[in-house]
């Protein structure tokens, strides 16, 4: 069962509350039954599923869903997904991780600039005015 090859077309296809399917992290997940015992409630789900060609896997990633939450991925695996087809599969470590280091490091640097700033500033007081 999960080494079956779930297709773009088949995630397509399974996008009623019938039978729903949704890709997380390059796998293939049967939400039709959890939908109504999502604690986030089906909207959030059926936004990230089946028709909407997506990958949820940022949206997953983005909740910060528990331990609990993953635990209860594997009972309602599909298959993987396709890898060389229309969609590009997203994984946990590609998902997101770039773009926050890149935000830490910009902040870290919107403090750095203006603390230096002043740093000089004062710096440059202090000799100016202790030698006049
Ligand atoms: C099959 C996939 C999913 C499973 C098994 C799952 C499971 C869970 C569980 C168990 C919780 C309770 C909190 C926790 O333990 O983390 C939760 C909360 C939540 N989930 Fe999911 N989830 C899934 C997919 C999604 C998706 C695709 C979204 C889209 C944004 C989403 C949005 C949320 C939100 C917003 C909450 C917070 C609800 C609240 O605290 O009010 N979930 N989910």
């Amino acid at each position: 069962m999960a080494d079956k090859i779930i297709t773009y077309d088949e995630l397509k296809a399974h996008a009623s509350k019938e039978s729903m399917y949704i890709l997380l992290h390059g796998k293939v997940y049967d939400v039709t039954k959890f939908l109504d015992e999502h604690p986030g409630g089906d909207e959030v789900i059926i936004a990230e599923a089946g028709d909407t060609g997506k990958d949820g896997t940022d949206a997953f990633e983005d909740v910060g869903h528990s331990d609990e939450a993953r635990a209860l991925l594997p009972d309602m695996l599909v298959g993987e997904f396709e890898k060389d087809g229309v969609l590009k599969i997203k994984t946990p470590k590609s998902s997101g991780q770039t773009i926050s280091s890149a935000v830490e490091a910009g902040s870290n640097m919107m403090y750095f600039i203006p603390l230096t700033l002043l740093g000089a500033y004062f710096a440059y007081r202090f000799y100016t005015t202790g030698s006049a």
